[in-house]
């Protein structure tokens, strides 16, 4: 555990900001296997495909020596290339992505450096992770004002709050959680490609979920901050009186209940229910916005 400025980080400190496109997933080029096979393909699609362990579609490509003209490799490698995303390499390409199929991506001459230069800051993710009653909502909103007192632009995804419109089709089971978190995740994202400083606050109880959304974004892009809050203590406040209705069985599968809360491993910070009020907290999460160079562009 690293501890800085009363913040702590534990295992690991988040690696130093890369400028990095967030645009995606299409590279020509020459890409290289973990076991060493190197194949030329005319488009790999995938889901930041420089990451180890991402899936990867090649299309209308070659694994030299396999002869597939179409195929999908798990990539343990790096792109040969980088990004054809601003290239324009890739004019006229079709690519699939999931099960849309035939699609192509559009660059804009405006991007993610100019928002940044435009707005003076730098748009990331702080996804604000813990159980019900935690201080989430809290932390969120007191971090949105400081910014707001600097001149920067953040804006908060709650939980729920996305419940109400976007994500109203999900429940809380775990295949509905999941996908609550994608797509909060996905949205977070195209907030901070513009610009923008996002406040994603959920349970979000699933460390799987919680590393996909951080898998999406450039590394140091995503801050993970943990409400290190006790259950007796939430539940003791519980605002909203789910947690008694919980405990009489009256609402199934209430997270800290009878249903999983798994605490991250990995987080960029905790801030613990004896670390003041939700603003001294915010404060925290701003040095770590500070030092990490996110207050500027
Ligand atoms: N079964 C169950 N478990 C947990 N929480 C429940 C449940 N049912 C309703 N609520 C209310 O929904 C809010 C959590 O929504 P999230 O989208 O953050 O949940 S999750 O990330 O998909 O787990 C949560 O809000 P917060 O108290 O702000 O966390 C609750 O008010
Ligand atoms: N740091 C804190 N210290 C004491 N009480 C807090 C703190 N942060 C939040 N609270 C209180 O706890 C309750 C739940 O906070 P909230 O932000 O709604 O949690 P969540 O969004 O995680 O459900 C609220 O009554 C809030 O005033």
């Amino acid at each position: 555990m690293v501890s800085t400025g009363g913040i702590s980080f534990p295992g690991c400190v988040p690696p130093p900001l890369r400028q990095k496109s967030f645009s995606p997933p299409s590279a020509f080029g020459f890409a290289r296997l973990s076991n060493g096979i190197s194949f030329k393909s005319t488009v790999v699609v995938c889901d930041w495909a420089e990451k180890k362990g991402s899936r990867a579609v090649i299309v209308n490509g070659k694994v030299d020596g396999l002869g597939k003209s179409e195929c999908e490799i798990d990539l343990d490698a790096t792109l040969g290339n980088g990004h054809a995303g601003n290239s324009g390499k890739n004019a006229g390409v079709l690519s699939t992505v999931g099960n849309s199929t035939n699609i192509k991506w559009h660059e804009c001459s405006i991007g993610n450096v100019e928002r940044q230069s435009l707005l003076n800051q730098k748009g990331c993710v702080i996804w604000i992770t813990g159980l019900s009653g935690s201080g989430k909502s809290s932390v969120a909103c007191a971090l949105t004002k400081s910014l707001y007192k600097m001149g920067k632009l953040a804006y908060i995804l709650d939980g729920d709050n996305v419940r109400h419109g976007l994500n109203r089709d999900l429940g809380f089971k775990a295949e509905d959680r999941a996908e609550n978190i994608r797509r909060v995740g996905e949205v977070a994202k195209l907030f901070a490609d513009a610009g923008v400083i996002c406040i994603a606050s959920l349970i979000s109880p699933y460390r799987r979920d919680r590393d996909a959304c951080r898998a999406i974004l450039p590394d140091g892009y995503f801050i993970e901050v943990f409400m290190d809050v006790p259950l007796e203590i939430c539940e003791a406040r519980d605002t909203k009186g789910l947690y008694k209705l919980a405990r009489a069985g009256k609402i199934k599968g209430f997270t800290g209940i009878d249903d999983p809360y798994e605490v991250p491993l990995n987080c960029e910070i905790v801030l613990k229910h004896n670390g003041g009020s939700p603003c001294d907290m915010a404060d925290k999460v701003m040095s770590f916005l500070e030092q990490k160079g996110f207050l500027k562009a």
